[in-house]
């Protein structure tokens, strides 16, 4: 896919693939360009590229709320409808049985507050509303623009739970964010953009795998000395203090092995692999136009 804002580039020649039964992690920086990707799948924007659901594209679907579910502004539902009324008009409008209203609006537990009007809402109750929308065709495949938005730690853990849920039983789930903590405890594979452009793709774990390294921290009182001897044996050294040399490796027995030979005390010695936070961050860094204060 291909889209090109008149101030620059939107999403730039990005292809990848999401598989059934697992929650893909859609993941970027702030206008890393997920939304404008996730319109383009669906046709909402015009741009180069085809996105395919079962062999056809979204506007070619011949039933698509039986085919894919889709969140991506929850905010979009008049305050003074009630949640089942807003579902009964979008089942109406999709040729799909009431019953499901009720149905949808169990799943995601609004089935209590189903006649409450949704201007009065909370934003974790309109992204269930919003999932509950999604699910309404009871379709293959999600695409959900951060799903985890406004919710707070329970909320988290409950569409965690939901989305491997889903997955679970095969369907296909794509779910954005732009923070990796929460992907993290999300998704099984993660597609990873930045400035427009793929990153990565691949399983949550590849990517932890690729972009976090181990390292082998030692602590002492003859820190010199060791980096020295370290710096002889092949070993760099890549942070340093008079206490503690940060070593670029995660062969421990070789720094033991070293520090041995050359006779010089040891306090501690360990593995440390490094933060899959600041790996994120590094990844994606040389594409962030703007980073604000974390919200
Ligand atoms: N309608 C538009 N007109 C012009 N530029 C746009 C438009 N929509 C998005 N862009 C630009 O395209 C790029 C990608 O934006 P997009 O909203 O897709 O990113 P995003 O990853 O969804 O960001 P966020 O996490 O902030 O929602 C940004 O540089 C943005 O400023």
């Amino acid at each position: 896919m291909t889209k090109q804002y008149g101030g620059g580039v939107g999403v730039a020649d990005l292809s990848f693939a999401v598989r059934p039964g697992a929650v893909t992690g859609f993941l970027g920086p702030n206008g890393a360009g997920k939304s404008t990707t996730i319109k383009l799948m669906l046709g909402l924007v015009r741009g180069a590229g085809r996105t395919t659901f079962t062999g056809r594209s979204y506007l070619e679907l011949a039933d698509p709320l039986r085919t894919v579910g889709v969140l991506v502004d929850p905010g979009a539902v008049h305050p003074s409808r009630s949640a089942a009324g807003h579902l009964r008009m979008v089942a109406a409008g999709g040729g799909l049985p009431i019953r499901r209203v009720h149905e949808a609006l169990s799943l995601v537990g609004l089935d209590s507050v189903a006649d409450k009007a949704v201007g009065r809402f909370s934003l974790g109750m309109r992204q269930r509303l919003g999932l509950a929308t999604a699910l309404l065709g009871d379709p293959e495949y999600l695409i959900l623009d951060e799903p985890a938005n406004g919710l707070d730690p329970d909320g988290v853990r409950w569409i965690r739970r939901f989305l491997r849920e889903l997955a679970g039983q095969g369907r296909t789930v794509l779910a954005s964010s732009h923070l990796l903590a929460e992907m993290a405890q999300l998704a099984d594979d993660l597609v990873v953009i930045g400035g427009g452009r793929l990153i990565s793709a691949g399983s949550l774990a590849e990517f932890v795998d690729q972009h976090t390294r181990s390292v082998v921290v030692v602590r002492g009182p003859e820190t010199a000395r060791l980096l020295v001897a370290l710096g002889r044996n092949g070993l760099r050294v890549w942070q340093g203090t008079t206490e503690e040399l940060v070593v670029d490796t995660d062969n421990t027995e070789l720094v033991a092995r070293v520090a041995a030979q050359t006779g010089l005390p040891v306090r501690e010695l360990f593995l440390r692999r490094s933060d899959l936070e600041q790996a994120y961050l590094a990844a994606t860094a040389h594409t962030v136009q703007h980073r604000g204060e974390p919200s």
